[in-house]
């Protein structure tokens, strides 16, 4: 018997071939497409018209509202946001392979370049390679040379502020603003980063010159500029990271018209923003390369590369000079944001800062300043450092990680190339964890062991902060344990030299505290701190003040 196969036939098998394809390479999705609860959004286009990522605080409360991990939709792209560290550790910490990469952006990462820098490179060689070289420099064992460095910036932090928040002639005609403390917190904090990356300049002989002396590499005034113009880059950057900040991230083809094109002004700001990106890499790290070819090494992390690779290829050139700069960009704004709200916390809870300032004055005394070796025996100090960064975390919410794979947890699926956001501010946040999580309360990170400082305060619950402000995975904060140390050297030192006080408009010291606490605003984007306040700060003792005005 003849088989007759008509052409309606064949479409039907065709198409029956083809649907069973399709769902064979889905069937993940068809098994499992249950999503975790969320905002949910329009059909089709999700949370487009109201993007989430975009409010003043993003996912603010969303633990309690959706529970452990929630997801919405923006256009095409699946968002996941991890709201407990169970969750995130799951995840990010025991399947970190597959989180290792970062979300496509296209603004950011792609036609400004930030993909160049570490924190934006794709998941990769690269990648792996410049972790290699900043761990070479900033892993714990390495940090410990530059503990040194770091004590240096602190004292010269305090004294610093002697000289610019107390001690200014009033008869001069120069009263105090009560805001000096914040720009005496980016000049030395930046300052600091800069000389850690890059190095001081080195002063040389010149017999062509009438002095006789010239300096070799990045100089003061090189500092200030390439502070100045690394927080501007910095600032775009926070507003580009936000994801589908710009329509180009929305539309990528966008970005192939020609800069005229009515709606692609962003073409116009990536152009500048690149060219002065590349700039920002580029200028120190020359002038770095000058005085290290002239031989007159420094204790820097571009001395330290080159130390390690001598003749360095002009691949491993560009890897030094970009790992150099996202280090800087990387350390700088976060360190600032931790000092600003050490000072926040402190003016506001003076209980607080007593307790410290008493154990202080116990194990440091009053004839000089605290040092890193001092920690182990100041358990409240490093309470106190503890609660500033878990009650208002600098990274509220990381940066984006991107699944490589299709993957389930618990009974959700997360398909890949889903966006995975940690929400960290609500993993520190938790009641499950912390008791009474909104308060300010540094006794919870006190050892339940050993001596107390204070006999009538014990530990509470001995937690430990561990690494979580410092985010997870392959993408981990690689200068977490100089910014461990950094920040707790800063506010050490800071509690031992002053009391600090917030002050109101009229120069009184603030008495609802408690109402300032509750009304205070925070910067909004990828880094957070309390947005500017008054202060007002007073030596300790005259033996601390005369320390302070002669270092
Ligand atoms: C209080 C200070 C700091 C905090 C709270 C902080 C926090 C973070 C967080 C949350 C991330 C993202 C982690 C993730 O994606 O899971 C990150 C990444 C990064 N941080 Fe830090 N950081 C601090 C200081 C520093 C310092 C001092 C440096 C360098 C000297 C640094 C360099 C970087 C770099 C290069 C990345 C990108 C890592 C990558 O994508 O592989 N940070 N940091």
């Amino acid at each position: 018997m003849a088989i007759i196969i008509t052409l309606a036939d064949a479409t039907v098998v065709t198409l029956t071939v083809l649907f069973l394809a399709f769902v064979y390479q889905n069937r993940r999705k068809f098994t499992s497409t249950k999503y975790p609860p969320g905002p949910p959004g329009l059909p089709l286009v999700g949370c487009a018209f109201e993007n989430p990522s975009s409010e003043k605080q993003p996912y603010k409360g969303w633990r309690e509202l959706y529970g452990p991990i929630s997801h919405f939709r923006l256009l095409t792209q699946d968002v996941f946001v991890l709201n407990t560290h169970r969750l995130a550790y799951e995840l990010l910490d025991k399947r970190a392979n597959t989180y290792a990469d970062r979300p496509r952006q296209v603004m950011c990462a792609e036609l400004i370049s930030w993909n160049r820098a570490i924190a934006l490179a794709p998941a990769g060689t690269r990648h792996r390679k410049y972790r290699k070289l900043v761990n070479s420099v900033l892993s714990p064992n390495a940090t410990k040379r530059l503990w040194p460095v770091q004590e240096k910036s602190a004292s010269a932090f305090v004294t610093t502020l002697f000289h610019q928040c107390v001690d200014k002639p009033s008869d001069a005609g120069q009263s105090h603003s009560g805001y000096e403390f914040l720009e005496v917190i980016r000049q030395v904090i930046g300052m600091h980063v800069v000389d850690i990356i890059y190095g001081p300049e080195s002063i040389v002989e010149d017999e062509s010159r009438g002095s006789g002396r010239q300096a070799v590499g990045l100089s003061k005034q090189n500092m200030e500029k390439y502070i100045h113009d690394a927080d501007e880059a910095h600032a775009l950057f926070a507003k580009a990271l936000v994801p589908f900040a710009y329509i180009v991230d929305w539309i990528p083809w966008l970005q192939f018209l020609p800069e005229s094109t009515p709606f692609v002004s962003f073409k116009k700001e990536a152009r500048q923003a690149r060219e002065n990106l590349v700039k920002l890499t580029m200028f120190p790290y020359t002038k770095v390369r000058e005085r290290i070819a002239m031989g007159l090494p420094q204790i820097s992390y571009v001395d330290h590369c080159f130390t390690t690779t001598p003749d360095p290829t002009p691949e491993d050139e560009e890897s030094i000079a970009w790992t150099a700069m996202s280090a800087y960009t990387g350390g700088s704004d976060t360190t600032i944001a931790a000092i600003k709200t050490a000072f926040f916390a402190a003016s506001l809870h003076p209980e607080a800062q007593a307790l410290a300032q008493s154990e202080l004055d116990q194990i440091v005394g009053q004839e000089r300043m605290p040092e890193i070796n001092d920690r182990p025996n100041l358990p409240y100090v490093t309470a106190f450092v503890n609660e500033c960064m878990r009650l208002i975390p600098v990274a509220p919410v990381a940066i984006p990680h991107r699944a490589m794979e299709d993957e389930t947890i618990d009974e959700y699926f997360i398909p890949k190339g889903a966006t995975i956001i940690p929400n960290i501010r609500e993993m520190l946040r938790d009641p499950d964890i912390y008791e009474s999580p909104l308060s300010f309360d540094p006794v919870r990170f006190l050892p339940t062991t050993g001596t107390p400082t204070h006999p009538d305060i014990k530990g509470r619950t001995e937690l430990n902060i561990g690494s979580l402000p410092y985010g997870f995975g392959r993408r981990i904060c690689p200068g977490m344990h100089l910014a461990d140390s950094g920040v707790w050297l800063y506010v050490s030192t800071l509690l031992w030299a002053y009391h600090v006080s917030m002050v109101d408009d009229d120069g009184s010291i603030v008495k609802d505290r408690a109402a300032k606490w509750e009304s205070a605003q925070f910067s909004s984007g990828a880094i957070q701190y309390p947005l500017p306040f008054k202060v007002k700060l007073v030596p300790r003792s005259s033996a601390v003040e005369s320390l302070l005005r002669n270092a």
